[in-house]
């Protein structure tokens, strides 16, 4: 690309920047118009999706003083794409759908020699992209198939995932992969490993509920042991250099810290072993879920001092967030310095770290990733202000906030969510909790999602053809009723209940353990007090039922009478039992509502084109 290129197309960029939004749909709408056989490749929710192409542009734009930079990064991209299914003829009608969406939108900072400008720019682009796609493919396959071996809860809203990749899965310590779940297909989320490379090929991902997060919330909730998920190639920079004898300093802020418990792995396998400081920042002393584990690495390893952080409460560690305490007791100069967690963190702690001398070839992070929910001002006022490529994200929890669904609206369109007994229809939601319409802030100042369709698309959605519109209300009847059968019969976990009569409190307790029903609410431990207590009272041995003779006695036959169903209750068995049964049954209905779910999205991709149609006839802004 020349100066005048980049002069041309970074005022193009300018020009679109308030409409970004608007542009990206119109982009696929185009794309999908014109081949709709790419819409097969996207998610049924768009909305992540479309923030990620501007986000992309911005990068590249960015960056394009800075050739290795640029390489670096549509290389990562082009062998990201690769999991989607991408192949060289889509670059081709993406690349003609692009600038005939800018052409619209730029209005008069468009003409012959912009676009001349712009397919010479989408030229380099694509061709980094797809060389890189081509090459990355003689080496290694586009996902791996990976089967759920643990699945474990370190705290209510934390679990971690322990996979089993069916194939060798390479990787550096430091480096992170994207996700794919059963229930949601080609919807793709970014996690850290959080080990070093194993023999026995076990990963092992940290992961945090997130009200919004799609493969967040089914990793956390409805996933479990035996299930089979997708993960893409291992991405990411964020490695410590072989033969590199430098201190290193580890900020890991909430699951960001995840990545740094690999990195501090592989230093204490491989060596060598130099001076290293973990900060692991949390914002209560209970979400320092791996402090345990932390504490008991530096006691065996002499060159690593943890420190606590917590920014809110009151409890052991220093107080404040980890840039604030970086800045006041941190070590720096002369480390290499790793940082991960939140966007804002990142970035505060990048240039706390550069003010007290770090050069910056020595602070390494991965993309700043932001969730896609920008407020007006935000938008309008820094319409650049991206200065890294970001993977795709989950929107982050706002947990101080007492009505989450007000600050991020629900995924725009609420049919993609199957409907179960306990949710009501979407058009009897209270108001509160449909999509803020684009462009319009709501009332209370929470933030809209910039990117969520504008209010012309929603208006739009009754719109449909009477006959779509009562086949979707009969699939909606048709699962409503079957949850409420479903809900009406007794699970049967509740059905080898043993009678209450035989047992002890404490065995009615053990034979129900909190933790053993998938897919329903953990326990919510209020602290790590409570959690120890809990953890000490399982460690107990079983109390023998009163009147039963304490001396080792032969286990009962298999439930003759009323009593010895209660004794191997308070064994666990009939617990065990139950949760089989429950896990069966919760099983079923979630490859129910899964179904049900692609076949509301497979309804919607329909409805939508008359949506994208309107949207590629209107006039564009400055016309
Ligand atoms: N799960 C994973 O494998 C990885 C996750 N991440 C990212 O890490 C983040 C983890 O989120 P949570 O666990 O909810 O962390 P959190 O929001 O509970 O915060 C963790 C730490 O960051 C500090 N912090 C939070 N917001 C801040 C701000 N605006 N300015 C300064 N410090 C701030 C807190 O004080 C706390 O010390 C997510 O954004 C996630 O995308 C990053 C890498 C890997």
């Amino acid at each position: 690309m020349t100066p005048r290129d980049v002069e041309l197309i970074r005022r193009s960029l300018e020009a679109v920047a308030g409409v970004g939004g608007e542009l990206t749909a119109h982009f696929y709408a185009l794309l999908f118009l014109r081949h709709p056989e790419v819409r097969e490749l996207f998610p049924a929710a768009m909305d992540l999706q479309r923030d990620r192409l501007l986000q992309a542009l911005i990068h590249v734009v960015g960056n394009v003083d800075d050739a290795a930079e640029l390489e670096r990064f549509l290389g990562q991209l082009g062998r990201d794409h690769r999991k989607f299914g991408t192949l060289a003829p889509h670059y081709e009608a993406v690349g003609a759908a692009l600038v005939d969406a800018l052409a619209k939108f730029a209005g008069d900072a468009w003409n012959d020699e912009v676009a001349a400008a712009w397919r010479r720019a989408y030229g380099t682009i694509s061709g980094l992209m797809i060389s890189a796609a081509e090459a990355d493919a003689r080496e290694r396959p586009a996902t791996w198939r990976a089967q759920i071996v643990a699945h474990e809860h370190r705290t209510p809203e934390v679990v971690a995932v322990t996979v089993r990749p069916e194939e060798p899965y390479p990787y550096l310590a430091g480096q992170y992969a994207s996700v794919e779940v059963p229930w949601w297909p080609r919807v793709w989320r970014y996690y850290s490993m959080a080990n070093a490379p194993r023999t026995d090929n076990l990963v092992t991902f940290h992961v945090k509920k997130v009200t919004t997060g799609w493969v967040s919330t089914a990793l956390a909730e409805r996933a479990g042991v035996g299930d089979v998920i997708r993960l893409g190639a291992p991405l990411g920079s964020m490695v410590v250099p072989q033969h590199d004898s430098s201190p290193v300093l580890l900020l890991g802020g909430g699951t960001g810290a995840a990545p740094m418990m690999a990195i501090l792995e592989e230093i204490a396998r491989t060596g060598p072993h130099r001076p290293v400081e973990f900060f692991v920042g949390a914002r209560t002393g209970s979400d320092l879920y791996l402090l345990d584990d932390l504490l008991r690495l530096s006691q065996h390893h002499h060159w690593l001092s943890v420190r606590p952080v917590v920014s809110e409460g009151h409890t052991y560690g220093l107080a404040g967030t980890l840039p604030a305490v970086l800045r006041e007791y941190g070590l720096a100069y002369g480390y290499r310095a790793y940082v991960s967690g939140p966007p804002d963190m990142v970035r505060q702690s990048v240039e706390v770290l550069r003010q007290m001398g770090v050069e910056r070839r020595n602070i390494h992070h991965d993309p700043i990733i932001d969730p896609p929910v920008r407020t007006p001002s935000e938008s309008r006022a820094q319409p650049h202000h991206v200065p890294t490529a970001r993977p795709a994200a989950e929107p982050r929890p706002q947990p101080a906030q007492p009505q989450p669904q007000q600050r991020r609206p629900q995924p725009a369109r609420a049919p993609f969510r199957p409907v179960t007994a306990a949710q009501q229809p979407a058009a009897q939601q209270p108001a509160t909790q449909q999509p803020a319409a684009q462009g319009a802030a709501p009332a209370d100042g929470s933030p809209v999602d910039w990117f969520a369709p504008s209010a012309r698309q929603q208006t739009a959605q009754p719109q449909r053809t009477p006959r779509a519109a009562q086949a979707w209300q009969g699939r909606r009847s048709q699962q409503a009723r079957r949850s409420r059968e479903a809900a009406a019969q007794p699970a049967p976990a509740q059905q080898v209940q043993p009678p209450q009569q035989v047992q002890t409190p404490q065995q009615a307790q053990q034979a129900q353990p909190p933790q053993q029903v998938p897919h329903a609410q953990p326990a919510q431990p209020a602290s790590r007090e409570r959690q120890a207590a809990q953890s000490r009272q399982w460690q107990q041995p079983v109390p023998q039922p009163q009147g039963q003779p304490t001396a080792p006695q032969p286990r009962p036959g298999p439930a003759p009478g009323a009593a010895a169903r209660g004794y191997e209750a308070a064994r666990g068995y009939e617990a065990a039992r139950g949760y089989e049964a429950a896990r069966g049954y919760a099983d079923a209905r979630a490859h129910e509502e899964s179904r049900l779910a692609q076949e509301a999205a497979h309804e919607e991709w329909s409805q939508e084109q008359p949506d994208w149609r309107r949207a590629v006839q209107a006039p564009g802004p400055h016309r």
